[in-house]
């Protein structure tokens, strides 16, 4: 573990990788170079000729201003003569492109960049790549390969263009698939819990230092330097104790909002969600114990990633072992749901599962009732079901009314169900309803970081106890747990890294990222 990044790099090969999506034909592909050799390996592609050493007075574009230029490739074999490697001093045409240079550093790598952004044509890309392959090979071995999953970002990463926080919010920005993730990995990318962290390290830093001068005094020491630091520590263990009390907010909105469907066999779970995935996932049928597995589908719910999960009926008699492996995957999904909706079958609210299901819910999850086949039930029917909702210790008049076959009180379910879900993130006592749109607040969003916030916590608790409060520990051994502290905030940032975790983060990227 070092305590810097910044190493000194033997000289890299220059790389280079397909940026834009890979899959189809498309308008326009980018082919992004990056290393030393980027401007040697533009010129060879500007270069009609080719020849082991391009005219150096050929005009490369200025930097960061596009140009439109012809791309040469040399003719291959197989399309000329196929005796030859290369057929004398020949070249092609392989595309009229626009071409940006960013020298480094000032590039997303830090080292010098070419962008190629040729026509998104399969064969276009592919002549453009086998070009840049045949340079590797050329008389002159430009050390040039196609670049590693995630090489470009790690470079970033390795030229102190980016730290790690921010390499993970440009990850989730690429995978991002609602509004509420790319807002949060936009102002992840954009550095926010990067600032926080490492203020907070920088606090720590100076206290330890002020520390380690009374350490230097010998006995001469200073209690003022001591008194003054107290409310300053405790202050920044506030502020993180604060930081992690947080609803798992970041976390959810990142990996999803997990809603269980949950209730008794038959009271319409599947139709639900077939509902609202507005497509058939799950088979719905009038056999009691259809569904077995837990079905998920992934939801865009009013901005919000939510993993929507339909689960087996849940009774107490069943014969069937099979379904009884699906109950208990159905208690699981239960127990691992941020928001469950509960459906019930609005003609059959006292059956005995309705309590099962109510004895087995954990309390700190939301739990929304649904009286499902509205279009069957009768008026007496509707006043029995709206009357058990104290029983189930549900608020009164907070159910829902629905038929999924009719499709009567979807338009209601819907909103209801978006305003849950939003009101699980960002209704709780700090926030304002809608802090994750306005305000640029840093949440933690990954297991990672709230690891090592809490080890952090943990530290800054010992020193401020053993030490402040109990005096129990030797001076210089209560700064170990100091500079714990700020080793494990750097940890987050990457500031203090090992191979194996930037291994860990990298692993997220595709090519050409
Ligand atoms: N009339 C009417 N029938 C419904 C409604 N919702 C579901 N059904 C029917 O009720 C039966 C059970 O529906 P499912 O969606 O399979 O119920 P489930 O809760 O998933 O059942 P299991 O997976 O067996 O626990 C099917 O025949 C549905 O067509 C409704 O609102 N009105
Ligand atoms: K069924
Ligand atoms: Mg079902």
């Amino acid at each position: 573990m070092s305590d810097s990044h910044r190493r000194t790099l033997p000289e890299q090969d220059t790389i280079f990788a397909l940026s834009s999506g890979a899959s189809q034909k498309a308008g326009v592909a980018v082919i992004r170079i990056s290393g030393p050799h980027a401007d040697v390996v533009l010129r060879h592609l500007l270069s009609a000729q080719d020849v082991s050493d391009p005219d150096p007075e050929l005009a490369l574009p200025k930097a960061r201003m596009a140009s439109l230029r012809k791309l040469f490739g040399g003719i291959s074999s197989t399309s000329v003569d196929a005796g030859a490697a290369l057929v004398g001093n020949m070249k092609e045409i392989l595309d009229q492109a626009l071409v940006l240079r960013f020298p480094g550093p000032r590039s997303f790598t830090g080292e010098d960049v070419v962008e190629l952004h040729v026509h998104g044509g399969l064969a276009v890309v592919s002549a453009v790549t086998n070009e840049l392959m045949r340079l590797r090979m050329h008389p002159l071995a430009i050390p040039l390969r196609p670049a590693e999953k995630g090489e470009f970002t790690r470079r970033a990463f390795e030229n102190d263009r980016m730290d790690l926080t921010e390499v993970e919010g440009l990850a989730d920005l690429i995978s991002a698939e609602t509004t509420e993730q790319r807002r949060l990995a936009l102002r992840q990318m954009g550095g926010n819990l990067r600032v926080l962290y490492d203020s907070w390290r920088a606090q720590i830093i100076k206290c330890m230092a002020n520390v380690e001068a009374v350490i230097d005094f010998g006995d001469d020491v200073d209690d003022d330097a001591l008194d003054a630091m107290a409310p300053l520590l405790r202050d920044l263990e506030a502020e993180l104790s604060a930081h992690v009390q947080d609803n798992r907010r970041g976390e959810i909105v990142r990996s999803g909002v997990r809603v269980a469907i949950v209730g008794a066999p038959n009271a319409g779970k599947s139709s639900l969600l077939n509902a609202l995935a507005k497509r058939p996932a799950a088979i719905v049928s009038s056999v009691a114990g259809t569904t077995r597995d837990v079905i998920e589908v992934h939801l865009d719910v009013a901005g919000v990633a939510v993993i929507l999960s339909d689960t087996a009926g849940i009774r107490e008699e069943t014969e069937d072992a099979i379904e009884q492996i699906g109950i208990e995957r159905a208690k699981q999904a239960l127990a691992d749901a941020d928001l469950v909706l509960h459906v019930v079958d609005v003609r059959q609210t006292d059956g005995a599962s309705m309590r099962a299901f109510s004895d087995t819910q954990s309390d700190s999850v939301g739990v929304v009732t649904v009286f499902n086949k509205t279009d069957l039930s009768s008026e007496e029917e509707r006043q029995v079901a709206a009357a058990t909702m104290q029983q189930l210790g549900r608020a009164k008049g907070s159910e829902l009314w629905i038929s999924c076959t009719t499709g009567a009180g979807m338009d209601a379910f819907q909103s209801a169900f978006e305003t849950r879900v939003r009101e699980l993130l960002w209704n709780n006592s700090s926030g304002t309803g809608h802090e994750c749109d306005a305000s640029p607040t840093a949440v933690i969003t990954r297991a990672r970081h709230r690891v090592h916030v809490e080890n952090a916590i943990h530290s800054l608790r010992t020193f401020i106890h053993e030490f402040l409060e109990q005096n129990n520990l030797p001076l210089d051994i209560a700064t170990e747990e100091l500079r714990h502290a700020a080793s494990e905030l750097g940890q987050i940032t990457g500031t203090i890294h090992t191979e194996d975790v930037l291994d860990i983060v990298f692993q997220d990227f595709c090519i050409g990222k």
